[in-house]
């Protein structure tokens, strides 16, 4: 038997069913995973699939040179587990790509470790879930450039493809690649938190069922609003319950678990000093979600889940634009938050992240990708320094042209007047007048520190920095 192009550890949910893609690719794999039984099911699955090994070593010698070795394994201790496991069999220039969500700080560590035996470790950002890993994932790398063009035909054979360009590309140096996948879930949260607010508006404010709100959801995903977690949320809105008769939404806990790559993007953009309150907001969000018995007992308090209602006159159709123009915005914003956090730690880190680049592979294959994306592209490639999307003059015009601000505030002055939790959509229109606030409170900031620690301040009229002797 011949050896095999490639080499995947875990066979779960995404290591099987990109197994299956490479596979349909006409490359060959060999496949391994500590739960033998999956190993086995794979095969039986797909008899081109190089398998059942038994031990890391027959693994290992499945594989032709130089040894490419994908892991798809639970991110944390078990990628080092893993690598451990596999140090003994590997050689210099052997490749091993970690495709999982790990953070980025144990990537850059385990390529310098890594580095010392002359052993490449990409770090390969994938996006896409199971249906994107089987049938064409988006995919963010980052690490050795000379050893991505070992996986290039591969990875660009698998990806998802928009217009015929593959969704896949070299994000830079280092840890760049899981650095872009990390930011691509802090997007992710704020989206998924921002569909959700939208969502609990219309139905205990419009007082719109689940039908009408995804009748509504899925026109909008024609228009503007085209993206994957529009189309996911009129799907799951139908979605009948098979225990019962109900809706599966309404049978479902309202606590929404996290694995921690948006907590990582909010911890990054604090730490880099960039704001990206949405994605904030929506970690935040996660985490009182899941403070129910705390929820339950305030609740108490209120006779009913809204402060005070509003007229069912209200809101008459023209209203539902409205709401669709406030959600439109507010996932600009988040876009734009999390592309200025690439475009700082682009610099920081010296990754030199090409944000167009970024715009391409996550047009398609992944879980952001939507129509918003092409435009976002067509903002770096006219200007690659683009700091913040709002600046676009495109976009900018956009929002102008449809009065999509206008909206966005219309949209939180009925929220906060019923009381509806919307902090995500709050945390957009914040972002956005602070943004066009040539003057911000910061001056008293300035001097509130100088005055309790003699931090200094600077002045608008003279340079250098300043102290006030106040007491
Ligand atoms: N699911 C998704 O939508 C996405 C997941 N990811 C990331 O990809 C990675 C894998 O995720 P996913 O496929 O969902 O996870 P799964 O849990 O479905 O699969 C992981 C597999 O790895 C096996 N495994 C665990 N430890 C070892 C080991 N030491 N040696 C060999 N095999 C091992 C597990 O076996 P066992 O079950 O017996 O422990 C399991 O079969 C994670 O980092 C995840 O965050 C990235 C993008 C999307
Ligand atoms: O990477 C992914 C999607 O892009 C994974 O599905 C990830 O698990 C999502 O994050 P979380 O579990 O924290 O919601």
């Amino acid at each position: 038997m011949g050896k095999s192009f490639i080499g995947i550890i875990g066979l779960g949910v995404m290591g099987r069913n990109l197994a299956l893609n490479i596979l349909d690719h006409g490359f060959t794999v060999s496949g391994l995973d500590k739960d033998l039984s999956k190993v086995v099911a794979l095969k039986e699955e797909s008899k081109e699939m190089a398998s059942s090994f038994d031990s890391v070593e027959n693994f290992i010698h499945s594989l032709e040179k130089p040894k490419k070795i994908l892991f798809f394994v639970p991110a944390g201790h078990v990628v080092d587990q893993v690598i451990e496991e596999l140090l003994p069999f590997l050689e210099s220039g052997d490749i091993l790509i970690d495709g999982g969500n790990s953070f980025f700080r144990d990537t850059e560590r385990r390529q310098k470790e890594l580095k010392n035996r002359n052993i490449f470790f990409i770090g390969m950002g994938t996006s896409g879930g199971e249906s994107g890993a089987r049938h064409g994932p988006s995919l963010m790398i980052g690490g050795d450039k000379e050893a991505y063009e070992h996986l290039r035909s591969l990875l660009e054979a698998i990806s998802a493809k928009v217009e015929g360009e593959p969704c896949v590309d070299y994000m830079g140096r280092g840890a760049a690649g899981h650095y872009v996948k990390m930011v691509h879930n802090g997007i992710e949260y704020g989206i998924m938190e921002l569909i959700g607010e939208c969502y609990d508006f219309a139905h205990r404010v419009l007082k719109l069922d689940e039908k009408k709100i995804s009748d509504l959801f899925e026109q909008w995903s024609k228009e503007e609003l085209a993206s994957y977690l529009m189309e996911i949320t009129v799907h799951i809105l139908r979605k009948r319950d098979d225990k019962s008769n109900d809706l599966l939404l309404n049978k479902v806990l309202d606590v929404a678990r996290q694995l921690g790559t948006g907590a990582w993007t909010s911890e990054e953009a604090f730490s880099l000093q960039v704001p990206a309150p949405i994605i904030d907001a929506a970690v935040t969000m996660r985490n009182l979600s899941s403070r129910v018995e705390e929820r339950k007992a305030y609740a108490q308090h209120f006779k009913s889940g809204l402060v005070s209602d509003i007229s069912e006159e209200t809101f008459s159709s023209p209203f539902y634009e409205e709401l669709k123009k406030a959600l439109f915005l507010s996932i600009i914003c988040t876009y734009a938050q999390g592309f200025s956090l690439l475009s700082e730690a682009s610099k920081r880190y010296d990754y030199s992240i090409d944000l167009e680049k970024v715009a391409k592979v996550w047009r398609g294959g992944c879980i952001i990708r939507s129509q918003f994306l092409e435009k976002i592209r067509g903002a770096f490639q006219a200007n690659p320094q683009l700091s913040n999307l709002l600046l676009d003059p495109n976009i900018f015009r956009e929002i102008e042209e449809k009065n999509l601000l206008g909206s966005l505030r219309n949209f939180c002055l009925y929220a906060i007047k019923v009381g509806l939790p919307a902090y995500a959509f709050l945390s957009a229109l914040s972002y956005i007048d602070a943004f066009r606030s040539e003057k911000l409170p910061a001056n008293l900031i300035q001097l509130q520190r100088d005055y309790f620690g003699s931090h200094t301040y600077e002045r608008i009229d003279l340079e250098g920095t300043f102290h006030t002797i106040w007491e």
